[in-house]
């Protein structure tokens, strides 16, 4: 059987020509620049898809019989058509596990070192002297334990922190982690914690789970970090815990409206800082992105089962 493979947007030239050479003789790879690009022909032909659809086009795609998404968070391709369809989807999730455990460390460190008070003061030419924190034995907790949050519990623990996790297999012990808690324990982990990070993804069960009761929970010298999905916290209440002093602080790389828009108040608080989901966008996360592709590529036309499914019901 051949194969017609569509990838939307531009695919490195490394990844273009490995996907060409795995597709020899077996089928063949047509690049389309975007999703709103590709013709009502090209989707007829397709067996396979990677990128995101727009509305409609999976029906229209009828021969294909997978879609792979270059996100890690597939909540974008998870359409009302996608969950009623029997297309197998896969994710990138693992291509920036690294990153965002490293931007989660910098957002810590931003946020304990008041690193926007020295900003301040570097725009202005003013020598601010002032006393900050120090992450060394402070309290991080982690929800979820996956790929970034495993890699982030790693790196707190070289940084001498005490980490507690959050994860739904608290049987599973992961390294790095001191204590772990199921998700129904969460406020009482809340209560612990100098630093919560949030790297699980946007479901059903996340969905407002940063609501007002679990800021209310979090002690008010501590500080909010999200790096997976913005809608994870209910914005209202994140910016009153962040006006009225119910928390100490936040790190936003996910935000509940992307892009954030210009009149957002979270770009002007003092204690907030926004950075515009780009957390993973390094080129070694491109990369990981391209080996996750090739080696279901590889598996689809040897009829293997594919990696990184998404449970449509899980939302993940
Ligand atoms: N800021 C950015 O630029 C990026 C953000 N992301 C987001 O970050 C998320 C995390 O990425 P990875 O660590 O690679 O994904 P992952 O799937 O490896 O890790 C997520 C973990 O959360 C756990 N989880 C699911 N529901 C949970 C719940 N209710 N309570 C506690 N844990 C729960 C999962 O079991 C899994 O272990 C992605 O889902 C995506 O939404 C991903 C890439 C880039
Ligand atoms: O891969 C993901 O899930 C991400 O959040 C990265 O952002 P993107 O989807 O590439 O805009």
């Amino acid at each position: 059987m051949t194969e017609h493979i569509v990838a939307f947007g531009s695919l490195d030239d490394q990844v273009r020509s490995r996907a060409e050479a795995l597709l020899a003789g077996r089928g063949v790879l047509e690049i389309v620049s975007s999703a709103t690009d590709a013709s009502p022909d090209t989707l007829a032909r397709a067996t396979a898809i990677a990128g995101t659809l727009r509305p409609g086009q999976l029906t229209a795609a009828a021969n294909t019989r997978w879609v792979h998404s270059w996100a890690a968070g597939a909540n974008a391709d998870l359409s009302e058509e996608m969950l009623a369809s029997d297309v197998t989807l896969t994710s990138s999730t693992g291509n920036g596990g690294i990153p965002l455990a490293e931007h989660s460390m910098l957002l810590m460190l931003m946020l304990s070192r008041d690193v926007p008070r020295w900003q301040r003061a570097q725009a202005e030419h003013r020598w601010d002297r002032f006393t900050h924190g120090e992450l060394n034995g402070r309290t991080v907790a982690i929800v979820g334990l996956g790929n970034a949050g495993a890699d982030l519990a790693a790196k707190a623990k070289a940084f001498h922190m005490h980490v507690l996790g959050v994860r739904r297999r608290v049987e599973r012990p992961v390294p790095g982690v001191d204590e772990l808690f199921a998700p129904e324990r969460l406020h009482e982990v809340l209560a612990r914690a100098d630093f919560v990070v949030v790297t699980a993804p946007l479901t059903a069960d996340t969905k407002g789970l940063f609501d007002g009761a679990a800021f209310r929970a979090m002690p008010a010298h501590a500080y909010f970090i999200c790096i997976s999905r913005g809608g994870i916290a209910d914005d209202a209440a994140l910016l009153r815990a962040l006006q009225e002093g119910w928390i100490a602080g936040a790190g936003l790389d996910a935000h509940g409206t992307e892009p954030l828009p210009p009149e957002s108040p979270f770009w002007d608080l003092p204690n907030v800082v926004v950075t515009p989901h780009n957390g993973a966008t390094t080129g070694a996360t491109a990369a990981r992105g391209g080996e996750i592709f090739l080696a279901n590529l590889e598996r689809f036309l040897d009829g293997a089962p594919l990696a990184n499914i998404v449970d449509k019901a899980a939302g993940y």
